[in-house]
């Protein structure tokens, strides 16, 4: 049986573009998580989501794993890139999207190969 910082670090390494929030990209249940997740939805490219209000476990340990207090949590090819206070920033300035859209391309091409 895998652990739960096993399960966060595969998470991690598989999901290229990856949010961790409270409740759903349809149905946020924190106002933080809403405006970071609508951020992410803006950018147009696939991402997976994990609601840690249904992973008591994850919301306890992702925490020690990422030095990072809070969520939302945005995960960008492995590395943290923040919460709602800098993805929103990220957003209003454009840098966001390009991040996305890159990480987004990039998983793709990485799918193809694949599939070939
Ligand atoms: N300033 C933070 C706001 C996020 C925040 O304060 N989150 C709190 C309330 S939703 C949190 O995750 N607390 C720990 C917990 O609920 O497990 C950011 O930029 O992401
Ligand atoms: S759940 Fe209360 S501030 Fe996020």
């Amino acid at each position: 049986m895998s652990t739960t910082v096993e399960n966060i670090q595969q998470q991690i390494s598989e999901n290229q573009i990856l949010i961790y929030m409270k409740g759903t990209p349809q149905l946020p249940q924190c106002g933080f998580s809403a405006q970071t997740v609508q951020a992410l939805m803006s950018c147009g490219e696939r991402f997976a989501f994990v609601n840690v209000l249904d992973n008591p476990d994850i919301r306890a340990e992702l925490p020690k794993v990422a030095s990072w207090p809070t969520f939302p949590q945005l995960w960008v090819e492995g590395e943290l890139v923040g919460g709602c206070d800098i993805v929103v920033e990220m957003h209003e300035s454009g840098e966001l999207e390009k991040l996305v859209k890159a990480a987004g391309e990039r998983a793709n091409a990485a799918q193809e190969g694949d599939n070939a």
